[in-house]
């Protein structure tokens, strides 16, 4: 499907499609709000031309010395000008609540919306990161204020109606010269708005990366580097650069819309003098009344605001369709994971887990990462993948939980291809460990929990993974146990904060993952790099006995660490270079027996 990205008119009539999704979630979102506001405001557009009418009666009445008219004129105009007193602001409380529901079930679509994106490649392409940001600003403000596009737009019309009713019971010619010569207005505003659109849509990486170079600055991870490298002023700089290009761009539209107001007054201008000079002529042939008169200047005048404010208002709607559209692209972004018609059942692991001739790169423009991966994790067995840095260890196991598909040949569980079954149930029998964890801003009992939400609240459940995971000791001795927030930027009175050291957020990641020891399948990716010595020994002595007779994958540069493995894995450029158990790669003296070695001789020098 293509969207506006600010240009063509295919894309403009795309745009305004967008009427109907957006006064559907409107109504879905607060029906009696919504109808409550529509008539203040329908009520709101019959005041002002009421207000002429009664005037203008009220004076005829008046003159013409028939004063009977005069007490109905006399109260319509206070009952009309009591209800411009109140009805405004009773509209703006309508229109905040009706702002403020809508909001929230915008926002609420569009993250239920990105988390049907079940896979990671769409929220790695940097197009859908920019569409995703205007689509967040978009979906908060932009239904709410189509549907004030859409009942400004009726309100003014109708007032524009009331006016043009006047007018013509005075003049019709005038009447409609002074509609039609302010019909270039709407055409040069609307022309306006695409360019705005299209230069949000332009600027955005821009002011991605300015946000990106501004958290930098003051964000408390790159603080340390930040200090010591004195990296303040180059990053500075570059934020400044990535402003420049977005306000240089900015600046070209402001000036063209300063030029296209400029004109737009002048012309109205020109309308507005030729109708009173008409007028004034007209009186002094005698040939209106003198409420004829007043109600035609303020007819006039009236007719000339409206049209302004209802040209405003067209090209507004119309600016904040276009940017609505991102928002719909973003709910119709379909799942980067194709998704199985019928998906078949996934039941425990039994046989083993089967990748055949699995190729795999990350776009088809980059270099493959897998080359033609053959392996069997056999149930009940730990396999150990090893390598050099890149080798493709980390995304073999991302096609394991299928974060990816591979891009060609198949991961199976127990024969059945992972693309055919529920990507929700495959990970439902998985616990992993990836290398780069979350640390999570939350309690420590929620950064366990969050290993099986439906645990969340079990307590005794929590502790025993954190007595495994090594990290009890250390959670019992902060100021609140379990429940100290760990995060200096969210805590408050009740739950002081308190920071981990590296290592000791390794561990509660562990033990987050332990929580989810009941699943078939076990991964983890470098579980013990950021620990001591000491912390590693009784981790691995805890591992080995969480892996006996469970299915398991393990990542370690640290050879120590996989030579109990079952079958030990040596990734090189994204091909298997060799697999076997310890012994048996030590005796063919390859790639692993080399890296061993090596290892084990830095230890001995170090004796
Ligand atoms: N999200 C990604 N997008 C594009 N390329 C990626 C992505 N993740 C990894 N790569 C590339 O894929 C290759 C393999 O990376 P991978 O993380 O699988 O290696 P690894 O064997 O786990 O390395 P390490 O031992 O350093 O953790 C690398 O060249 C890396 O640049």
């Amino acid at each position: 499907m293509k969207h506006v990205e600010g240009g063509g008119v295919a894309s403009s009539l795309r745009a305004v499609s967008g009427i109907g999704p957006a006064l559907r979630l409107a109504v879905r979102s607060c029906p009696w709000w919504l109808a409550a506001n529509t008539a203040t405001t329908l009520a709101n557009a019959a005041l002002p031309v009421a207000s002429v009418w009664f005037l203008k009666s009220l004076l005829d009445a008046l003159t013409s010395g028939h004063l009977h008219g005069f007490p109905p004129a006399a109260v319509g105009l206070v009952l009309a000008s009591l209800a411009a007193a109140v009805l405004p602001a009773l509209s703006t409380y309508l229109h905040n609540e009706v702002e403020r529901a809508i909001g929230r079930r915008a926002q609420s679509d569009l993250y239920l919306a990105t988390a049907r994106l079940s896979g990671l490649a769409r929220l790695e392409d940097p197009a859908f990161h920019d569409r995703l940001q205007l689509a967040q600003t978009a979906g908060r403000s932009s239904p709410s204020q189509a549907v004030d596009g859409i009942l400004g737009t009726g309100q003014l019309v109708l007032t524009l109606t009331g006016f043009v009713a006047v007018l013509v019971s005075v003049n019709p010619v005038v009447a409609g010269v002074a509609l039609v010569g302010l019909a270039p207005a709407l055409v040069a505003e609307i022309a306006l708005s695409r360019k705005r659109a299209g230069m949000l849509w332009a600027i955005n990486p821009h002011q991605r990366r300015e946000q990106f170079y501004a958290q930098l600055q003051t964000s408390i991870p790159a603080a340390k580097e930040f200090r010591l490298l004195g990296l303040s002023e180059l990053f500075r700089q570059r934020m400044l650069r990535e402003r420049r290009v977005a306000d240089a761009q900015q600046r070209r539209v402001d000036g063209r819309e300063l030029v296209t107001q400029l004109g737009l007054g002048l012309l109205s201008m020109v309308v507005l003098c030729g109708a009173l000079v008409w007028a004034l002529g007209a009186a002094v042939r005698g040939e209106i009344s003198v409420g004829g008169i007043s109600a035609f200047v303020a007819a006039m005048t009236g007719m000339q605001s409206t049209l302004g404010s209802l040209v405003a208002r067209i090209s507004l709607a119309y600016h904040v369709l276009l940017m609505y559209d991102h928002y719909r692209a973003v709910l119709a972004t379909r799942s980067d994971l194709p998704v199985a018609p019928a998906p078949a059942p996934i039941g425990p692991l039994r046989e083993g887990i089967t990748l055949r001739d699995v190729w795999f790169r990350y776009a088809p423009d980059q270099d493959w990462v897998l080359r033609g991966v053959d392996l069997t994790i056999p149930h009940g067995r730990t396999v150990a993948l090893v390598g050099l840095n890149g080798a493709g260890k980390s995304t073999l196991v991302k096609l394991l939980c299928r974060l990816y598909d591979p891009s060609r040949g198949s991961v199976s569980w127990d024969g059945k291809d992972l693309r055919d079954v529920s990507v929700d149930e495959l990970r439902a029998r998985i616990g992993v460990l990836f290398q780069d964890y979350m640390s999570y801003e939350l309690s420590a009992a929620e950064n366990i929990g969050l290993g099986d939400v439906a645990s969340m609240s079990d307590r005794p459940r929590i502790h025993a993974a954190a007595t495994r995971a090594g990290i009890a000791p250390v959670v019992e001795e902060l100021p609140h146990g379990y429940d100290t927030m760990l995060s200096k930027s969210f805590k408050d009175d009740e739950s002081a904060g308190a920071l981990l050291s590296g290592g000791q957020w390794q561990r509660l990641a562990l033990a987050r993952t332990y929580l989810r020891d009941r699943r078939d399948l076990l991964i983890l990716d470098e579980p013990s790099s950021g620990l001591d010595a000491q912390a590693e020994a009784e981790i691995q002595s805890g591992l080995r006995r969480h892996r006996a007779g469970a299915t398991s994958v393990l990542i370690s540069h640290r050879l120590g660490t996989v030579r109990e493995a079952d079958v030990i894995v040596v990734l090189r450029d994204g091909r298997i270079a060799e697999q076997g158990d310890h012994a048996e790669l030590l005796a063919a003296d390859g790639e692993y027996a080399r890296l061993f070695r090596l290892q084990a001789a830095g230890y001995e020098a170090a004796r």
